[in-house]
Order: structure tokens, then C-alpha cells, then sequence
């Protein structure tokens, strides 16, 4: 008998049997599928090379402003990008790959027999307790079920040679919206169509309205819509909405992903599903009821991002070791558009206690405009109470960086004024953070301008 099996040899899974390796447990893998992890192969960093291409690109826009002339003259070879892309890829996916067999590992589709027994090719495994790590698959909506070969996902997205003239991208959440305007900006005519009024999942209806003018600059976005009817014609597709049909040459698939658990037999042992079709676990422990069995990665459907698969295993083997139980972080979500869009810690619908809101435009930052950058929009939450800052929201130039200053604010509850009493160099896109944060502090403050220099 195992002390743990762990199914799925992805970034969660990977990750705990690292640390029971470690601690010399007697543990196994049993892995099923593509090999190399999503984030690596098929999701984070392959996303990242594209967009970078795309963004690079894009910087020629700016030339003429700056007196560098030839920009209007660049092209962008896109199977030769699309190979670089493939090299990013393949370099980190294999460094997964060759690392894989230092583990004690097997390969194939397991079914729970009872809780404590799975069968793996006719061949039965015991253990004291299962990390179930088997990450998602891109979701196929009904109506592009008849063309699911033909759909691009990010499952065969990254192989793809070349891309036709007209991509319409289902789906404006993380993945649609990043991949979207990177296709745009490499010259192809995207629309980008989304059931719900949101875009990269932004909570915020002051910054989605300015996030919507923004992205609307490089692609068409139609939101609270839903494609009906998909019609295939010819070499491409008619997308029927309610009241307007849009062509296309290809369509992308982007409309979140379903959790891997077919097949794995769970109701037949006695596990209870929730109302979002998933077995129900407690948050603080990941562990489904009475079971000696934990879901951790983007399998849980609860913060699907990578340090949080990654810190779900240090939960789960940390509770299995009997070592100190590691805490959750701050959320912090980002989203690699141009400019980033970022959610960090709580947004204004889930904070309980009277919030006030400090706030600062992009379009006329000191160092964004020098940049060429300046749009987007910052918001930070603080207590009204105490000022401790709760929470924050942008679309702006700098965000990846800018969030993790605010993702430490928030987690060392720091108010707005022990924020200010830290150093904001001049001329820095922080500067803008500093102004919002004056917002609260002094509301008497005109909220656009930057520092006097
Ligand atoms: C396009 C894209 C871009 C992304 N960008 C970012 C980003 O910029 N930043 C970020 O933080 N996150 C990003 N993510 C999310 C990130 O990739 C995931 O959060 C992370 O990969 C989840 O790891 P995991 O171990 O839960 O799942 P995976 O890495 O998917 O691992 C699951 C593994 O289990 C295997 N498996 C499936 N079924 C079975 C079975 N029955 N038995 C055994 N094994 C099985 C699968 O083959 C897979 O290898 C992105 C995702 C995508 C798709
Ligand atoms: N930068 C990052 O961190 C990053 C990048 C990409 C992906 N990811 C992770 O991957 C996960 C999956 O990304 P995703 O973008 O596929 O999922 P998502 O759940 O974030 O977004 C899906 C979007 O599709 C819409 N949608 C659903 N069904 C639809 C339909 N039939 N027609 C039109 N719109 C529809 C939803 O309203 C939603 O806005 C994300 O939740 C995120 O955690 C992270």
C-alpha cells in the first residue's frame, strides 16, 4: 500500500511529488495524456511567447512619434514566429519531460475501484490517501460540437503554421481576450465574442468600460451576445448571433475549460457532486468529504492559475506529512494584455465592511506618456475604517509589476498611509499608484495629476 498516490503529472502534480520524494514517502504517479504540463506546453509560457511577438510588433506604431522612420515598413513572418514560439515551448516543456523520470511513475487511465484501490491497465494500486491533479481540458459549447476537429483551442493553438485572414475567438476571459489581441496585432481581423458583459473576468465596471475602449482599439468585441447557430460554408464559418451573423475564416475556442475527471469512476465509489458538476471539497483542505481523497490544481475549478496548483499540493502533501499547513496567498489574477489587466485581493463586490476607492487615470502619466503607453486605469479599495487596502484593479502600463507591490500591500495589510511612507521614484509608472493612493488620503486631491517635477 502507497501512502499516496498522486494521478496526473502536470504543474500540481509534479509539485507534490516533488515534496513526498523529498521526504522519502512512499508514493506513486499515475499519469494519463500529453506529457510536459499545460503551463509550459500548451497554456502559460507558450501564451507569453506569442504575445510577446505580437507586442514587439506592435511597438512600431509608436516609431514616427519617436523619429524612427521605416516602422510603417516591417512585416512579421508569422510561421517563422509561430517556430520561435514552438522553440520557447519545446525547451520548457522538455526540461519538464527529462525531469519526469526521477519519479516513481506510471502511465495510463485510472479508475477508483473502492477509496483506497484504483485499477491502472488491469493492474490495482492501493494507497492511504489520492491527489487527484488532472488539470482541465478547453471546453467545446454545444453549437461548435459538429466542427470540434476543425476548432482551434489552445490545445493545437501553438502548432499552428500559419493563421488565416479572419479569427472569431469564443469566449473573452483570460485566454481568449490574451491570444485575441496578439492575433490582431500580428494583422489578423479578430472578433471577440462573450456570452457575459465581462472581459478577462474583470469585476470592476469602471475599469471593464475602460479595459472595452482600450482592447476595442485592436479587435471587435461583442459581448452579452451568444452564438446560436454555426454555419460551416465553404473554407470558413458564419457565426449566428441574435441579430447579426459575423464570418470567419477559423474559429478559437476559448470558453474555460472542464476539469479531467471522466472516467476516473468517482461516483461509483460514493463521492457526492456539487450543483457545478464537481465533487465538493472544503476550500481550506481541498479534500472531498469523508474521503482520504484531495483535487488540487486547476482540477478544482477555484483559482485556476499556476502558483495557486502549485500551492495546493504543498496544502494537500503538507496535511498527508503532517507539516505545517502552508496559508493561502492573496489572490492576485493578471492577465497579459497591452496594457496588463490585474485583480489583486478583494474586489468591491465581495468586500463586506464600507470601502473607500482611490483612483488614477493612465492617459496622462508622466512615464506612460514618455513610454508611449498612457491608457488604462487604477483603482485601489482601502477600509473606511482603518485604510488598510483590501484590494485593487487595473488596465495599465507596468501592471504585472505594479500588481505585486499592491498583492504585498494587501497581504501585509498595510494601510494607504504606511504605502506612501515608501520611496516612489520619479519618473516611474509606481508614481501613478502613488497618486490613487493620495486619492484616499487626501480626497481633495486632483486625482490625475502626477507629481509636480
Ligand atoms: C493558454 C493558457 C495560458 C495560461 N496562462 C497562465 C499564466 O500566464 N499564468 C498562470 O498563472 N496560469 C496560466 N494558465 C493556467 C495554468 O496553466 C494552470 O493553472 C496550470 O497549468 C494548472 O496545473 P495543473 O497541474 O492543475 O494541471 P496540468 O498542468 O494541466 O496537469 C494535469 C495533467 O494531468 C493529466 N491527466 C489528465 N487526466 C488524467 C488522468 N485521468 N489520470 C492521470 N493524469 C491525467 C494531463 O495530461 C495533464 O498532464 C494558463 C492556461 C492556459 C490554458
Ligand atoms: N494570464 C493568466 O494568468 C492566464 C491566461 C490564460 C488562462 N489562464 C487561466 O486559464 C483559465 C481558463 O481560461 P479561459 O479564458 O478559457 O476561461 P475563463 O473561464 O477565464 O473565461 C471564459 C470566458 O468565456 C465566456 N464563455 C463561456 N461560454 C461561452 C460561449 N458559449 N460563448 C461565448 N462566451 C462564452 C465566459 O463568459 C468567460 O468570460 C482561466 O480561468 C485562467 O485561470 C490564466
Amino acid at each position: 500500500m502507497y501512502d499516496v498516490i498522486i494521478l496526473g503529472a502536470g504543474s500540481a502534480g509534479l509539485n507534490a511529488a516533488s515534496i513526498f520524494r523529498k521526504k522519502d514517502a512512499n508514493y506513486l504517479i499515475v499519469h494519463h495524456g500529453f506529457k510536459g504540463t499545460t503551463c509550459a506546453s500548451r497554456g502559460c509560457m507558450p501564451s507569453k511567447a506569442f504575445i510577446q511577438v505580437a507586442k514587439s510588433f506592435h511597438e512600431r506604431r509608436k516609431f514616427n512619434d519617436f523619429g524612427i522612420n521605416g516602422g510603417d515598413q516591417l512585416n512579421v513572418n508569422i510561421p517563422h514566429a509561430m517556430a520561435h514560439v514552438r522553440s520557447l515551448r519545446d525547451r520548457f516543456a522538455g526540461g519538464i519531460i527529462n525531469g519526469m523520470d526521477k519519479y516513481n511513475i506510471i502511465y495510463g487511465q485510472s479508475r477508483f475501484i473502492d477509496p483506497e484501490t484504483i485499477e491502472v491497465a488491469g493492474k490495482r494500486y492501493q494507497a492511504k490517501a489520492f491527489i487527484i491533479c488532472t488539470g482541465t481540458s478547453p471546453s467545446i459549447p454545444a453549437p461548435y460540437k459538429p466542427y470540434a476537429n476543425d476548432m482551434l483551442t489552445t490545445d493545437n493553438f501553438f502548432d499552428q503554421k500559419d493563421f488565416p485572414a479572419r479569427i472569431a475567438v469564443i469566449g473573452m476571459g483570460a485566454i481568449g481576450i490574451e491570444l485575441g489581441q496578439a492575433l490582431a496585432r500580428l494583422g489578423v481581423k479578430v472578433t471577440g465574442i462573450n456570452r457575459s458583459n465581462k472581459i478577462a473576468g474583470l469585476k470592476d465596471a469602471e475599469i471593464l468600460s475602460v479595459a472595452k475602449d482600450i482592447l476595442s482599439e485592436d479587435l471587435d468585441l461583442i459581448l452579452c451576445k451568444d452564438v446560436t447557430k454555426v454555419e460551416k460554408r465553404g473554407n470558413g464559418y458564419t457565426l449566428h448571433l441574435e441579430t447579426q451573423k459575423i464570418e470567419c475564416d477559423k474559429i478559437l475556442l476559448a470558453a474555460g475549460r472542464v476539469p479531467n475527471l471522466d472516467g476516473l469512476g468517482l461516483e461509483d465509489i460514493g463521492v457526492k457532486f456539487a450543483d457545478n458538476g464537481l465533487p465538493a471539497i472544503d476550500l481550506n483542505t481541498l479534500k472531498i468529504d469523508n474521503f482520504s481523497i484531495y483535487l488540487s490544481g486547476d482540477v478544482n475549478a477555484y483559482r485556476p492559475l499556476l502558483h495557486e496548483a502549485s500551492d495546493e499540493s504543498e496544502i494537500v502533501a503538507s496535511q498527508l506529512l503532517e507539516l505545517k499547513n502552508p496559508k493561502r496567498r492573496v489572490p492576485l489574477q493578471i492577465t497579459f494584455t497591452d496594457p496588463v489587466i490585474a485583480q489583486i485581493g478583494q474586489q468591491p463586490d465581495d468586500i463586506e465592511e464600507e470601502i473607500v476607492t482611490g483612483s488614477v487615470s493612465y492617459d496622462n502619466q508622466g512615464r506612460a506618456r514618455i513610454m508611449g503607453e498612457n491608457r488604462g486605469m487604477l483603482k485601489v479599495y482601502a477600509s473606511k475604517r482603518n485604510q488598510v487596502i483590501l484590494g485593487a484593479c487595473m488596465i495599465a502600463p507596468g501592471g504585472e509589476h505594479l500588481s505585486h507591490l499592491l498583492a504585498l500591500a494587501v497581504q501585509q495589510k498595510l494601510t494607504v498611509a504606511q504605502l506612501l511612507e515608501f520611496p516612489f521614484y520619479h519618473p516611474v509608472l509606481e508614481e501613478g499608484l502613488r497618486t490613487a493612493l493620495q486619492h484616499i488620503s487626501d480626497p481633495c486631491r486632483d486625482c490625475v495629476t502626477d507629481r509636480l517635477c
